[in-house]
């Protein structure tokens, strides 16, 4: 790059730099002055309030000055948040004020135009960018892949430029370190000057040199349905990332990062994507694993965790494996709609509602109300109605049971400090000793029926778990179970074992979505209208099911879905035909499909290696990011595996080394053999420890949309990855590697390595 050019565009740079400092002194200043302009008011309010609460008149002054105090108050709040902001804003521009420019031609125009992007915007005038936020309409040709004519969507429509030129800047403290012109996509200097940096346990955000692809992801406004299926390290995650920080840009002032929810594989992956957004000057959006959704609203029930599950999944019996298949499908969803509309008519179960042991309210009373309802009720105005009758005739009972033997012995059994303190709560004095004895009754009535109150309007009258049974048990007449291969005997033996679960307080991932979902049908119960956009990652490892059941609770959302198909770890069947189900749910015209098969994460050696691993046929690129060939080692036992395993750690000091087990009990002996010999590590248990550096054990599902400098799959013998259903799996653990990659098995590799070429790979 010419001298002339870098001395220009520094002389640029220091300008730039010039306007933020004064402008953020200029905020700094407002920030301060916000603050005292606060407490002035605060000062003022005490000093000149006083309280006239003497007279009528004088209780309005007080409330008026109390609002207008309020008023003011809350404007200076306003001032200092948005200067705060725009301070804050200012602080991470100093940093890099900007990372690319481009030139631009608008037809009709007779000068080019300059364009610098960067984290946000900044103007010296109201018209006159100094930097364009690169999440607006013109930063988008950026990162399309070419000069000359580019067409890019504006607000009013879509309009052509010619782009005459594209650079990018590396800027560290203030100068300018590199400049690359470029006429490709972003360019691959820059790519893979990004890409080779060692990982941290924080994922970053790639702004820098986001991808024409992921461009079209991150800005897409129109589908209701966004479905991305990228192979292993394609920046699914990172696209996704990216276009909550867009979106909340594009609709500022009307969506906020609490109207967006992204469900993640596991609570580990939250802790690893959670400074993206900070980092990009957002807020995060609401995130949340399914599981953690499912169980908090089911605080009695102990639901099926991860790796339960994964444990089920991967030792389960056939007919186990069908019953959960089946419950997996939308035909069980619809199975489960058409029972829950059937209650309309019939069917509910009813609970007695009780008081001091006997029955208040029988199940026959309160079905003949519900039941009592207009036909052309439906299922939440029938329980709506039934709740308010119970209440009414609760009320009433308040009055009888005033003169009840009961109420009598608990007056007498009040102390004269309850006594006094009940006299002093009635208003006037008492007409006559009736008039006070009516009125401390009714008062131990009241109380005593709270906890009836409480029941009735929390719905306790119905019993979610036998309708669960019950509607378990009709299944047989919804749906012909023997298209999903499954016999009424199996069926049955799966009832039973739900039945035991819940008597248990447990409930399996197979059941529990239709659990809530009956629950919410049955209870009319509010869906969430707030959420407008709804994410998934990972989402190949989730059922039809569960994707109709959050498509029914989030009625409003638009549905961004991130997946790998390769990398099913729970859903093997279902992943290939989720698109089919999909198309079901979501009109095809507003559904967009989007594939990504470049690989950004791990080192062509490693990418080519781990395709192989799906057959010859797959369509993922590797990045031309060079790195050592995978390792692979059979040792003869046990003891010569771990020396295997303790010198690859040796020879990658101050890596961030991953060793990944299938089981959380194959990791736990791991770990404790390396302590035997003194090898320090971190034992990844649960998903709600923290992700650290250095050496690392870690189960499979646990290490999903994660990644690691550097990768051991342990123990991958033929005895533990034999199955064709565990293709897959081994397909994940291979990918999680950015620079390295080391296979170790004893005795007998597992033959799903047979599909990848000799010279892919070291033998060691
Ligand atoms: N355009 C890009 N620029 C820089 N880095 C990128 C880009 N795209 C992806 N990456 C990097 O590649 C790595 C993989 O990205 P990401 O985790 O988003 O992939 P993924 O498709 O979600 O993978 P998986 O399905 O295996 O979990 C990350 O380190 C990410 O920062």
């Amino acid at each position: 790059m010419a001298d002339s050019i870098k001395e220009y565009e520094q002389h640029h740079l220091d300008v730039v730099e010039d306007e933020i400092v004064t402008q953020k002194h200029k905020f700094e200043i407002s920030v301060k002055k916000a603050e005292q302009d606060e407490n002035a008011i605060q000062d003022n309010f005490y000093n000149d309030v006083r309280l006239n609460s003497g007279t009528y008149s004088g209780l309005m002054d007080t409330s008026v000055s109390i609002r207008q105090q309020q008023q003011l108050l809350d404007e200076r709040q306003n001032s200092w948040n948005n200067a705060t902001a725009q301070v804050e804003k200012l602080k991470r521009l100093q940093v890099r004020p900007y990372f690319a420019r481009i030139d631009i031609h608008e037809h009709g125009e007779n000068r080019d135009e300059t364009i610098y992007i960067g984290l946000a915007s900044l103007a010296d005038s109201p018209d006159h960018y100094l930097i364009y936020d690169w999440r607006a309409p013109i930063s988008s040709i950026y990162y399309e892949n070419k000069l000359g004519a580019v067409k890019y969507m504006t607000p009013d429509g879509e309009q052509t430029v010619d782009v005459k030129l594209k650079r990018q800047f590396q800027i560290e403290n203030g100068k300018i370190k590199t400049i690359f012109d470029t006429d490709a996509a972003i360019g691959d200097q820059l790519l893979l000057n990004n890409l080779n940096n060692q990982s941290s346990t924080k994922m970053k955000s790639i702004v820098t040199t986001i991808q024409r692809e992921q461009n079209q992801i991150i800005r897409d406004t129109k589908s209701d349905l966004l479905f991305v299926q990228g192979a292993a390290g394609s920046g699914k995650t990172a696209a996704v990332l990216q276009r909550v920080a867009f979106l909340l840009y594009r609709y500022r002032g009307n969506l906020s990062s609490s109207q967006v929810i992204l469900f993640s594989p596991n609570q580990l992956f939250n802790d690893y994507i959670n400074q993206v957004l900070p980092e990009l000057g957002e807020q995060n959006m609401v995130q949340m694993t399914y599981y953690q959704y499912a169980s908090h609203r089911l605080p009695n029930l102990e639901v099926e965790n991860l790796s339960q599950r994964f444990l089920e999944d991967n030792s389960g019996a056939t007919h186990k494996r069908k019953i959960n298949d089946f419950k997996s499908s939308l035909a069980y969803f619809d199975a489960v709609s058409q029972y829950a509309e059937s209650l309309n008519h019939t069917g509910m179960r009813f609970r007695n509602i009780k008081f001091q042991g006997n029955v208040l309210f029988s199940k026959e009373l309160i079905q003949s109300i519900y039941y009592g309802f207009n036909d052309n009720y439906n299922l939440r105005n029938r329980i709506d109605e039934t709740r308010e009758a119970l209440v009414k005739r609760l009320n009433r009972r308040i009055k009888s049971e005033v003169k009840a033997k009961w109420v009598e012995s608990a007056i007498q059994d009040l102390s004269d400090e309850q006594l006094r303190t009940l006299r002093m709560s009635h208003p006037d004095e008492f007409a006559d000793p009736d008039a006070e004895y009516r009125f401390i009754a009714k008062h131990i009535v009241i109380g005593a029926f709270k906890r009836v109150h409480k029941q009735i309007i929390h719905n306790r009258f119905l019993s979610i778990n036998q309708q669960t049974v019950d509607m378990l048990r009709q299944m047989p007449q919804l749906i012909d179970l023997s298209h999903h291969q499954i016999t009424n005997e199996e069926w049955k033996a799966g009832i039973n074992s739900t039945i035991k679960g819940l008597k248990n307080g447990q409930i399996s991932m197979a059941d529990v979505s239709a659990y809530l979902y009956l629950y919410d049908r049955m209870t009319g119960r509010h869906v969430n209208r707030d959420i407008r956009y709804l994410f998934i990652d990972e989402v190949q490892d989730y059922t039809p099911f569960q994707l109709a059941f959050l498509k029914y609770n989030f009625p409003r959302a638009k549905f961004t879905l991130l997946g790998d198909l390769n990398q099913a770890i729970f859903t093997h069947v279902n992943s290939q035909t989720m698109m089919n189900d999909l198309a079901t749910m979501f009109d095809p015209e507003q559904t967009r499909v989007i594939e990504l098969n470049k690989s950004y994460r791990s080192t062509e050696q490693i990418t080519d290696f781990s395709k192989y691993l799906l057959g010859s046929d797959s369509k993922i690129e590797s990045f031309a990011r060079q790195g050592a060939l995978p390792m692979v080692t059979v040792a003869k036992d046990h003891d010569a595996a771990l020396t295997a395993l303790e010198q690859v750690i040796q020879s990658e000091p101050g890596e961030t080394i991953a060793i990944i087990g299938k089981t959380l009990s194959d990791c736990k002996q791991l770990s404790a053999h390396l302590d035997q010999r003194g090898v320090k590590n971190n034992l990844l248990r649960t998903e709600n420890q923290r992700l650290t550096k250095g050496v690392l054990v870690i189960p499979s599902y646990l290490a999903k949309g994660l990644e690691f400098d550097s990768v051991v799959m342990w123990d991958a013998s033929k005895q533990r990855y034999q199955a064709e259903d565990d293709r897959q799996l081994v397909y994940t653990i291979c990918t999680r590697a950015m620079h390295d990659l080391t296979v170790i098995a004893t005795g007998e590799l597992s033959p799903l390595f047979n599909a990848v070429p000799k010279q892919r790979y070291q033998v060691k």
